[in-house]
């Protein structure tokens, strides 16, 4: 029988993350990959409108307000939207990859609560690959980017072909995002390298 590991310390082999070349500079705004995203989405009415940005290397950073749409106990942010706002961030390090990559196992500890009107700052980076397995961690403070952190997480993201989107998605949805004009929406949508 195959037993699948649920580590996310990446194994031996596993070796350095590399930067694409084509990889937006440190400090550019990599905005929505796709509109209708709950993490990033400008046109997405509930969603969390996460603004990312580049970092060096393989990492990211992102600000998430938490809203009043956002909590679980009254006051404080629900725990896994939290978690989606962490999952969110270290999606985004697909695009300094050029890989297109999903969420596969996602581990969150949450270290404080976090009130509505929090301004949560998140960073990320890929920790390294091994074949399709891409090993991320990511971080969010509350207060500042240095401040207190409340929330982490590591990952393991797992590298698909658009095919995955394209036989998975509901059609509609597919699509109406193949169809866009804009072939470089067209492209991030699935993060594919345009
Ligand atoms: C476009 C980007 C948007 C970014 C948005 C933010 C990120 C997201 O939220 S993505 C959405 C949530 N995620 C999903 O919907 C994924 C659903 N799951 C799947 O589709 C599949 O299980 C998938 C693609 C992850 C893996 O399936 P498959 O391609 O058949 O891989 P498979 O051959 O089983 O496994 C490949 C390797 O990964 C490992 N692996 C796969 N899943 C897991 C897991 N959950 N935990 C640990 N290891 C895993 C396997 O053990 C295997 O390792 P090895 O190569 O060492 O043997």
């Amino acid at each position: 029988m195959n037993v699948r590991t649920t580590s996310l310390t990446p194994p031996a082999g596993a070796i350095a993350p590399v930067r694409h070349p084509d990889a937006p500079a440190p400090g550019e705004l990599l905005g929505a990959h796709y509109d209708q995203c709950f993490g990033c989405g400008e046109a997405q009415p509930h969603g969390l409108h996460l603004a990312t940005r580049a970092g060096e290397g393989v990492s990211v950073t992102a600000r998430f307000t938490v809203k009043a749409a956002h909590q679980g106990a009254p006051g404080l942010a629900h725990g896994g939207v939290l978690a989606a706002a962490l999952d969110e961030t270290m999606g985004a390090l697909g695009w300094l990859l050029r890989v297109i990559a999903v969420t596969g196992r996602l581990e969150t500890d949450f270290v404080r609560p976090v009130p509505v009107d929090t301004d949560l700052y998140l960073d990320a980076h890929v920790v390294a690959v091994r074949g399709r397995k891409i090993y991320s961690t990511a971080t969010g403070r509350i207060g500042g980017p240095d401040g207190p952190v409340a929330v982490r997480a590591d990952a393991l993201f797992i590298e698909v072909k658009v095919d995955h989107f394209i036989a998975n998605g509901r059609p509609e949805e597919i699509n109406a995002a193949l169809s866009d004009p804009d072939q470089v929406k067209v492209a991030r949508a699935f993060e594919v390298n345009p």
